[in-house]
């Protein structure tokens, strides 16, 4: 069995995917602060043969887990943001301090798509840019929808944007105080979004196919009027294009990964942009 770790500053999430037949056996999540051991919710690292790690926690938190996994798992794998991958070179000044969750989507989405906007919707929504010859532009970093509300400080903390709001009651105005902030970040993280795609195509002069992941993609998909595609494992799907170990893997097949999504017309997104800059 493969255990691949995504270490994000929320949440730790892992899946256990199964080595021969390439499925997906079981998967988790803790507080990243929870120390990583065997438990309740945590896989049994006694059918472990490899890890493959991407980890943007704190560099204590990363060799605290690779040092008890050293100690129980043959091979142990950790990915780090390089200046060229798999086609892709890096478009940081420093290739090295790019987010290696943002590395790994990037990675993913060209694998699969060629060129594209990779927007990871986290603790930080991050919104990195490949064109189809492989040269990452670089992105763009804000807020995620948690650390928007918690900044605020108005006492709505605790109160979630529901995942199965529509999105349409989620861009009107609120009418009350947890309403208006909800719906003010959900309009902040979905304009920016919509804005940065379309700028960022405009520009470039290509239309890119718009990947989404992470835990509020569900959410922020719903309110975006351009195609694009919601892929969950597009992190995990870095670590297997990086460290292939199945058949389908080295195959050049990510697991879970969606249809492509074909771009809307350059001419469409240019209209749109220019519909939205000169109201
Ligand atoms: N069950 C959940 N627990 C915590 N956060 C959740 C949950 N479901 C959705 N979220 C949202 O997902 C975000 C965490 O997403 P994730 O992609 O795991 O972030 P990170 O990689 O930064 O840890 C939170 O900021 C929150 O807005
Ligand atoms: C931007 C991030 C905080 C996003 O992390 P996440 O929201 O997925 O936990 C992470 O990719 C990171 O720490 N990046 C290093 C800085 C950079 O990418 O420029
Ligand atoms: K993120």
């Amino acid at each position: 069995m493969i255990l691949d770790l995504d270490i994000g500053n929320t949440l730790s999430k892992w899946r256990l995917k199964d080595t021969l037949s390439s499925e997906i056996r079981s998967r988790g999540a803790l507080w990243t602060r929870e120390e990583w051991r065997p438990g309740s919710d945590i896989p049994d690292l006694d059918v472990v043969q490899s890890v493959r790690i991407s980890s943007v926690a704190r560099k204590a938190v990363l060799e605290e887990t690779v040092a008890l996994l050293r100690r129980r798992v043959v091979s142990v794998y950790v990915a780090r943001s390089t200046a060229e991958a798999l086609g892709v070179t890096n478009g940081y000044e420093e290739p090295g301090r790019l987010g290696v969750d943002r590395w790994l989507g990037t990675l993913a989405g060209y694998q699969l798509a060629g060129g594209c906007c990779a927007v990871d919707c986290g603790s930080a929504i991050t919104v990195d840019f490949v064109l189809p010859g492989g040269r990452h532009l670089g992105g763009y970093i804000l807020p995620g929808l948690r650390l928007m509300k918690e900044s605020l400080k108005l006492g709505t903390r605790n109160v979630a944007i529901d995942p199965d709001s529509e999105a349409d009651e989620l861009l009107a105005p609120g009418k009350n105080t947890v309403e208006a902030v909800n719906h003010g970040i959900y309009m902040a993280a979905v304009s920016a979004v919509n804005r940065l795609y379309a700028e960022v195509c405009d520009r470039e002069g290509v239309a890119l196919p718009l990947l989404l992941t992470g835990g509020d993609a569900r959410v922020v998909s719903r309110g975006l009027r351009v195609p694009h595609a919601v892929w969950p494992d597009m992190v995990y799907g870095g670590l297997e294009a990086c460290f292939p170990l199945t058949a389908a893997e080295r195959a050049g097949r990510l697991s879970g990964a969606p249809r492509v999504p074909v771009p809307a017309a350059l001419e469409k997104i240019r209209a749109g942009l220019a519909f939205s800059t000169l109201l």
